[in-house]
């Protein structure tokens, strides 16, 4: 399926300058062009989930999942985890999804905007993880949700209002992209809070800010904005709130016009750097994929099926 809009995709061509002569200008990119209005969310309903919501915008190939806990700002059960690696297997299987979202749903009426505040402290066990009722036996289900986040072949784009904090503030640095507003406010708390993720949680953020950056967000346990957030290189963009839901409608609408291909590759490319053999698999994933579908490859499985030598070097 292709994104509706027309003029959208051929943003890049449309800004193509007239005169051969022009000086060269970042504006050539296109990107101002694309459309802000907000994404329309499909109404049909779909799974229903408890702890989250989950909505498909069919115009703009995006899926949105969305934490839906703001009486605890987000916080997460091992229940809020399973829903969301639930969501996300339907996100990568839907083919109209080109882009997924992980966001909150905040009432602001009500409570104070949050992203997500990290691990649910009233189900944290003593026996090592978190249970609400829904484990066989207390988990740190959390990490499972990273490892797939970083396997999605889709890029995933957190959107941050008010507090990222803990592991909230650790699914954001895993998401491939964060788009924030400007109440955004993020840290760690895991030493105040006697805790502490020790992979991606710790490794990653080094790799995001730096290693002293890093350290000092750890053993500090300080709290960041969302300016101090984007200069240190954790967050992509910041924008007024009343602006982040077009900017975000924006960056969608311009990931979907560029090739997911390329994309699936670039992803698996900079996770193969930091994730050792998995990554390696992740991107061995995508040649396996693209070289099945050479005549080259067809003929080896051909040949077996019709009981004869194959002969790969006909086919190139
Ligand atoms: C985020 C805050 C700084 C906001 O403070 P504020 O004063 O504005 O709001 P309240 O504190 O009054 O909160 C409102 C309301 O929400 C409840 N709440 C907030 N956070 C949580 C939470 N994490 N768990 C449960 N409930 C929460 C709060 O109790 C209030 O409820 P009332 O009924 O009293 O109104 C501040 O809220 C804050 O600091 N929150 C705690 C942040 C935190 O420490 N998170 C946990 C860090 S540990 C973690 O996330 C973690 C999880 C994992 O699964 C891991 C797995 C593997 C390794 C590491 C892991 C890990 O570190």
């Amino acid at each position: 399926m292709a994104p509706s809009k027309s003029t959208d995709v051929a943003s890049m061509s449309a800004a193509r300058s007239a005169s051969k002569t022009a000086p060269p200008t970042t504006a050539r990119d296109g990107f101002d062009l694309i459309s802000r209005t907000p994404i329309v969310w499909d109404t049909a309903a779909g799974t229903t989930f408890q702890d989250i919501t989950y909505q498909i915008s069919s115009q703009d190939m995006c899926a949105r999942i969305a934490f839906n806990r703001p009486q605890v700002l987000h916080a997460f059960r091992p229940q809020t985890i399973r829903e969301i690696q639930q969501a996300l297997e339907m996100a990568v299987d839907d083919v109209a999804v080109g882009v997924i979202l992980l966001a909150s749903n905040c009432d602001e009426t009500q409570y104070t905007p949050a992203f997500c505040a990290g691990g649910d402290q009233t189900v944290r066990a003593n026996d090592g993880g978190y249970q609400d009722g829904t484990e066989a036996f207390p988990k740190l289900r959390v990490l499972d949700l990273q490892v797939q986040m970083r396997r999605c072949p889709k890029p995933i784009i957190a959107v941050v209002e008010g507090y990222a904090i803990g592991g909230g503030h650790i699914l954001h640095m895993i998401a491939d992209l964060t788009l924030a507003a400007d109440n955004a406010i993020f840290g760690q708390t895991g030493p105040r809070m006697g805790s502490i993720d020790a992979g991606y949680g710790s490794t990653h953020m080094a790799r995001l800010v730096g290693q002293k950056r890093a350290r000092e967000i750890w053993f500090l346990c300080r709290f960041y904005n969302a300016q101090e957030a984007y200069e240190m290189g954790l967050i992509n963009a910041q924008y007024p709130k009343q602006e982040l839901e077009g900017r975000v409608a924006q960056w969608v609408r311009r990931i979907i016009m560029n090739s997911p291909t390329a994309i699936a590759c670039a992803k698996a490319a900079l996770n193969a750097d930091e994730d050792g053999a998995a990554g390696i698999a992740q991107m061995g994933g995508e040649i396996t994929r693209l070289f099945y579908m050479s005549k080259e490859s067809q003929e080896g499985r051909n040949s077996f099926l019709e009981r004869r030598a194959p002969q790969f070097r006909s086919k190139l």
